[in-house]
């Protein structure tokens, strides 16, 4: 089970979950709570191990924007939140080719106040149309409210995704209202190939609990070995 904690704003919180095991982390520079700079990032990402993935979240459209912040905050996979844009996946596969692990992730919303069947359909033809595409390695399941799409703390209707989880040809990142709590039971129902955290080990937005961050990766990698 792949485990990313975003919304990443100190070096002391990426340093212990490196420590604890997460295979990747993320910073946010797109808007809101946890909006770091890339010339901060790039006092953290100096400091870490070049082995450990690191993603910027973006919902910004203009590729000369992404891949200058990216530059700067040394950061090496890209997370899109905002709707799907191939010209703008082609223009950042450039700089970030096909690895080993993701390196483009593009996010899918799952809008919790519509209705499931719509819900279902939609994001039915949004992950089929990314893996027609072949320009993203992941597609990341993100809960979007009526007030905020990222870092909501919202879970979604796991049961109803699942189906859609499974039909997808591209690996599936599961988000969305995730914590210690409650992760290895979204595992044994979703099914997906990784889980991706923010709120759910903070302390206070940006601060993360060592603690929580400790019981999340293990709950989620003890709720892979159950499905
Ligand atoms: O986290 C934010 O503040 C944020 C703001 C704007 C766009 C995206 C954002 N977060 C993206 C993430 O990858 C979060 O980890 C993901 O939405 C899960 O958040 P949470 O429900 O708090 O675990």
């Amino acid at each position: 089970m792949w485990v990313k904690i975003c919304g990443n704003t100190r070096l002391e919180d990426c340093q212990r979950a490196i420590d604890l095991g997460v295979d990747a982390l993320g910073f946010i520079f797109a808007h809101g709570k946890r909006l770091v700079t890339a010339e901060h990032v790039r006092t953290i990402t100096s400091l870490l191990p070049a082995h450990v993935p690191t993603f910027g979240v973006f919902t910004q459209r203009d590729p000369e924007f992404i891949l200058h912040t990216a530059e700067v905050a040394g950061i090496s996979g890209i997370q899109m939140h905002g709707v799907f844009d191939p010209s703008l996946a082609s223009a950042l596969r450039v700089r970030f080719p096909k690895g080993d692990s993701p390196r483009l992730i593009q996010v899918v919303h799952w809008d919790v106040d519509e209705a499931l069947e719509l819900q279902q359909a939609r994001l039915r033809g949004e992950l089929n149309a990314l893996a027609d595409s072949g320009l993203v390695d992941a597609a990341l399941m993100d809960s979007r409210t009526k007030q905020d799409s990222g870092g909501t703390g919202v879970t979604f209707d796991w049961i109803a995704a699942a189906e859609v989880v499974r039909e997808s040809r591209l690996p599936v990142i599961a988000a969305g209202g995730l914590r210690p709590e409650n992760v290895a039971e979204a595992v044994r129902i979703l099914k997906p190939w990784g889980v991706d955290v923010s709120s759910g080990v903070e302390a206070s937005p940006g601060v993360k609990d060592a603690e929580r961050m400790e019981q999340f990766i293990q709950a989620a990698r003890t709720g892979s070995l159950e499905r």
